[in-house]
């Protein structure tokens, strides 16, 4: 389990980006976070991936202290992060790449049902160079595939849709819905889309550095849809968001 406990981030001019968020993230689950742009969303995954250092607050993995971790040491604890951007890198291949990711040598079988996963074909992207003829698109799925070799106890998507297109889009769903029911690890996946939220098991919506509201699928998204971004708390919920 991931326990997040009293995390704060805030900018040298003071801005408090992050306010005191407190979370229980459970194992095997699809849990969505969600919420308002300039949320708070991002920053909060890349304090989780170890990316930023929070200003106070510490962060457990399976009840160990993993707050003074470095980035390299929370990816050796199990935790992977696409990012939302994601970055080029020049002179690795795509097939590098994702050699790299797994850990060990891949066969062409092996690649085809990765890059197969977000809607690329092997034969014309094994020997790509990562750099800037790769359109946002096909990098974004690149990086995607990248994270679904490592195969982590926690895995994190910053908005898996950005730049991908409805038919891959489609095929993404369903890699989320088959690493759901096949892989024992926990996805968190910061997501808009209305599609991401059905699949999760649980939804949390952060907006102004703050928890808004969180629970199961089934309790969030009658919220979510009747009103904008958790502005109305369920019974028992308005203490969260009062703050
Ligand atoms: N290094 C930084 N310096 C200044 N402001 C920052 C920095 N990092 C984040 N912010 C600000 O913090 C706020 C939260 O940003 P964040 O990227 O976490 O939001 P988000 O919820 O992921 O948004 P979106 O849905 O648009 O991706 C934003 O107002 C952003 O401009």
């Amino acid at each position: 389990m991931l326990k997040l406990q009293n995390i704060n981030w805030t900018l040298e001019n003071g801005t408090q980006i992050i306010k005191d968020i407190n979370l229980d993230i459970p194992d095997g689950k699809l849990i969505v976070i969600t919420g308002p742009n300039g949320g708070g969303k991002t920053t909060l995954a890349k304090i989780i991936a170890g990316i930023e250092k929070p200003t106070s607050g510490k962060i457990f993995l399976d009840n160990t202290d993993i707050s003074d971790y470095d980035i390299t040491e929370r990816a050796k604890a199990g935790i992977s992060y696409a990012l939302q951007q994601p970055v080029r890198f020049k002179g690795i291949t795509v097939k590098n790449l994702l050699e790299l990711a797994s850990g060990k040598d891949l066969s062409i079988d092996e690649l085809c049902e990765l890059l197969g996963k977000v809607g690329l074909c092997t034969y014309d992207y094994i020997d790509r160079e990562i750099n800037s003829s790769l359109s946002g698109g096909e990098i974004k799925r690149i990086e995607i595939a990248s994270v679904l070799a490592r195969k982590t106890k926690l895995t994190i998507f910053d908005e898996p849709e950005a730049g991908i297109d409805l038919w891959s889009f489609t095929g993404l769903i369903k890699v989320f819905e088959e690493l759901k029911s096949k892989h024992k690890g926990t996805q968190i996946i910061i997501s808009h889309q209305e599609r991401i939220l059905e699949i999760a098991d649980e939804i949390i919506v952060i907006a102004d550095g703050l928890v808004r509201t969180s629970g199961q699928k089934d309790e969030i998204m009658p919220i979510l849809l009747e009103n904008e971004y958790g502005q109305h708390c369920p019974e028992g919920k308005e203490e969260v968001y009062s703050e």
